[in-house]
């Protein structure tokens, strides 16, 4: 890219990120359970002039962890130190973090499910007892002392909230699982959105994007961009029912939000393996994703619509996602002369 100072800046995709990022609880559209007992944890520790108890955000991609994480850091009224599991290679990284902190901060750690070990084992004396045992020297003269650390509150954020170490799950105070949001919270978000961007919106529009935008405000906001951009095209300046469901059509985005991704996804259990059970493994590799995309992104709201099962023996097509393939299941085959694993 060049920094050519003739050029109007354009706005990033990432700024019009973070203008729709509600910055308050009230702002903070669904997760009505969560956000209450947040409400009071938060109220709590501010009234007794302590630190928040650690809080742990889990659930699948872009419904609003590291969001969650701002606000929290926001309504404390306490600083907001940003890091996320991978980037933290050395147990020492991770001591510069923590030593580094003030009174009260929340450290926030993205793709906790990711740190190293080594860096796992310096965090839980941190978050127990809000201290750092450093190995100083080497050889027989090394010996191990104990940092006092500020108190904070550390806040994690995972997809995969079942490959956290137990130890650590454990030493958070507050588990917080974040649902797929209903079609009345989505158009909330969406028509927000929209006021929030100047795209003009009627409730039609709102409802149709709503309805199809996977229970997920992320993919709710990329696809009220992708529509304005189809409307902005046609010359249309309100974004009706009519022209969102054109646009989405358009954009492969099916009735139900599936996209071709998860087509491709089901499909393949029909096709290929009559409805399965069918390994995880098995469908990685015939679809060319990472098994993490797989278990991540695309199963966990097929699970929730019912359309998919997950079966200790793989993954299995339930009736509703035959019919919402148009197809139906096979009938039995007759004494094992057909096997579908072979
Ligand atoms: N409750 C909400 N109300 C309005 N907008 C929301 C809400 N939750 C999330 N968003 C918007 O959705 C987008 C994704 O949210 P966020 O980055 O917090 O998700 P995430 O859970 O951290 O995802 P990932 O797992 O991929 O890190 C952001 O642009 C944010 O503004
Ligand atoms: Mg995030």
């Amino acid at each position: 890219m060049t920094d050519n100072p003739i050029l109007t800046p354009m706005r990033q995709p990432e700024d019009v990120d973070a203008a729709l990022r509600p910055k308050t609880l009230e702002e903070f559209v669904g997760q009505a359970g969560a956000k209450d007992n947040l409400r009071v944890f938060i109220e709590s520790a501010k009234s007794r002039r302590e630190a928040m108890d650690h809080v742990l955000f889990f659930g699948p991609p872009g419904l609003g962890k590291t969001t969650l994480a701002q606000i929290v850091a926001r309504e404390l009224g306490v600083g907001f130190r940003a890091t996320s599991g991978p980037v933290i290679a050395k147990a020492g990284d991770l001591a510069a973090l923590l030593t580094n902190l003030e009174q009260g901060d929340v450290l926030f750690i993205d793709e906790i499910h990711r740190l190293n070990p080594v860096v796992e084992e310096v965090l839980y004396p941190a978050m127990e007892d809000r201290a750092l045992d450093l190995i100083i020297g080497e050889g027989p003269s090394a010996r191990s002392v104990r940092i006092d650390l500020p108190p904070f509150t550390l806040v994690g954020a995972t997809t995969r909230q079942g490959l956290l170490q137990t130890p650590l799950r454990d030493r958070f105070g507050i588990p917080v699982r974040l649902q797929f949001y209903s079609v009345e919270e989505l158009e909330k978000v969406v028509t927000r959105g929209a006021g929030l961007l100047g795209i003009g919106m009627d409730k039609g529009g709102a409802t149709e994007i709503a309805r199809r935008a996977r229970g997920t405000p992320r993919v709710a906001g990329r696809l009220m961009r992708r529509v304005r951009d189809f409307a902005h095209v046609a010359g249309e300046t309100v974004i009706t029912r009519e022209i969102a469901d054109d646009s989405l059509t358009r954009l492969e985005v099916d009735s139900i939000g599936l996209d071709s991704q998860d087509r491709r996804y089901l499909r393949m259990i029909a096709d290929i393996y009559k409805g399965g059970p069918v390994g995880v493994e098995t469908l990685a590799a015939g679809l060319s994703e990472p098994r993490d995309t797989i278990e991540e992104v695309i199963e966990p709201y097929l699970i929730q619509l019912g359309l998919v099962a997950r079966t200790a023996r793989g993954r299995c097509l339930n009736d509703r996602g035959w019919t919402h393939l148009g197809m139906s299941p096979p009938t039995a085959p007759q004494n094992g002369l057909f096997d579908s694993e072979g």
